[in-house]
């Protein structure tokens, strides 16, 4: 039976350094600051941007939140963006996605000062995470999140191990393959057009699921002994709970793969609390490099 990795209780160790951190740095003069801004009412976006700013409050940051109708224009959006660039007392800024399909989402990500992208979503950071120049990048929150779960098991030295990465997305699939890299990992990225993708999977010491379809990964995919981290976060009707009512999964099956696994990580209370822990950590890293100090490291 594989050991559970808890992503509530290792997000709560990340934000109590946060807040430790942060304590510290305000004691020179500076805040971190962080600005999340969301365009429309999207339910589940407004539940994470109101977890985002309570977070951040909560770690003592200079905290602001714009909250945009469905309707509003992409000039007005960058505009806003290019304000919160200017502003001194704003060190990360995060637009939530997705965006309404008006507004191109790619342009909005690129107006974003690298130096506050605390997504780690621009260009810049991507070629900084690419090329392994870690120390001035921002990784994306998830598979930072996803990293440190990963190193509770098995540490940071990943030498050795084979890796295989399901799911090809900017924003979890290709960033987490390259944290693995630089862990020193063997790299596999695999996707719909992989070739008998249960082989392939069984081969993985880590394997990653990114895809996006519930319990997709099965039991009999997972290696015995290998650790599992599921990304997807999955809602699925749950008749079973009465009519109308859903419960969250990931992309792993998760009963049948905690047979097999050595450890794996829940859905819900996974890898996802870690995406908001590593966003108050990256404001944090944000606001002591405007300062010219060492951020800590996490
Ligand atoms: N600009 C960004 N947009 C989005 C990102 C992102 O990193 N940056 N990621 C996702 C959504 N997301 C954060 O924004 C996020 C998703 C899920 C969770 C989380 O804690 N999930 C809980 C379950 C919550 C529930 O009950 O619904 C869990 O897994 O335990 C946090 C953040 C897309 N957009």
């Amino acid at each position: 039976m594989a050991e559970i990795i808890d992503g509530k209780a290792l997000a709560e160790d990340v934000v109590a350094k946060v807040k430790t951190e942060t304590a510290r740095l305000t004691e020179t003069g500076v805040t971190p600051g962080l600005a999340v801004v969301i365009v429309g009412e999207d339910p589940a976006s407004q539940v994470y941007v109101a977890s985002k700013s309570r977070r951040a409050k909560e770690c003592g940051f200079h905290s602001v939140q714009h909250s945009l109708p469905q309707e509003t224009g992409e000039e007005e959006l960058v505009a806003l963006v290019e304000e919160l660039n200017a502003d001194p007392a704003i060190h990360g800024i995060l637009v939530q996605l997705p965006l309404p399909k008006h507004i191109d989402e790619g342009r909005i990500i690129q107006t974003i000062d690298p130096d506050k992208d605390v997504d780690g979503f621009h260009f810049i950071n991507v070629g900084r995470l690419g090329t392994g120049t870690l120390g001035s990048a921002f990784v994306p929150c998830t598979p930072a999140g996803a990293m440190l779960m990963l190193e509770r098991v098995r540490g940071r030295d990943l030498s050795g191990l084979s890796a295989v990465v399901i799911g090809r997305s900017n924003i979890v699939g290709k960033p987490m393959a390259n944290l693995l890299l630089a862990a020193n990992a063997t790299v596999t990225i695999a996707h719909s057009r992989t070739k008998d993708l249960p082989a392939l999977a069984r081969t993985a010491d880590v394997l990653v699921a990114a895809v996006g379809r519930p319990e997709m990964i099965r039991g009999d995919w997972v290696k015995p002994g290998a650790t599992v981290i599921d990304v997807g976060i999955n809602r699925i009707p749950a008749p079973e709970k009465g009519e109308g009512k859903t419960r969250l999964v990931g992309d792993v099956a998760f009963a049948e793969a905690k047979e097999n696994a050595g450890a794996i990580t829940p859905v819900p209370g996974g890898v996802g609390p870690m995406t908001i822990a590593m966003l108050m950590a990256n404001t944090l890293t944000s606001a002591f490099r405007t300062a010219g100090l060492e951020p800590p490291a996490f």
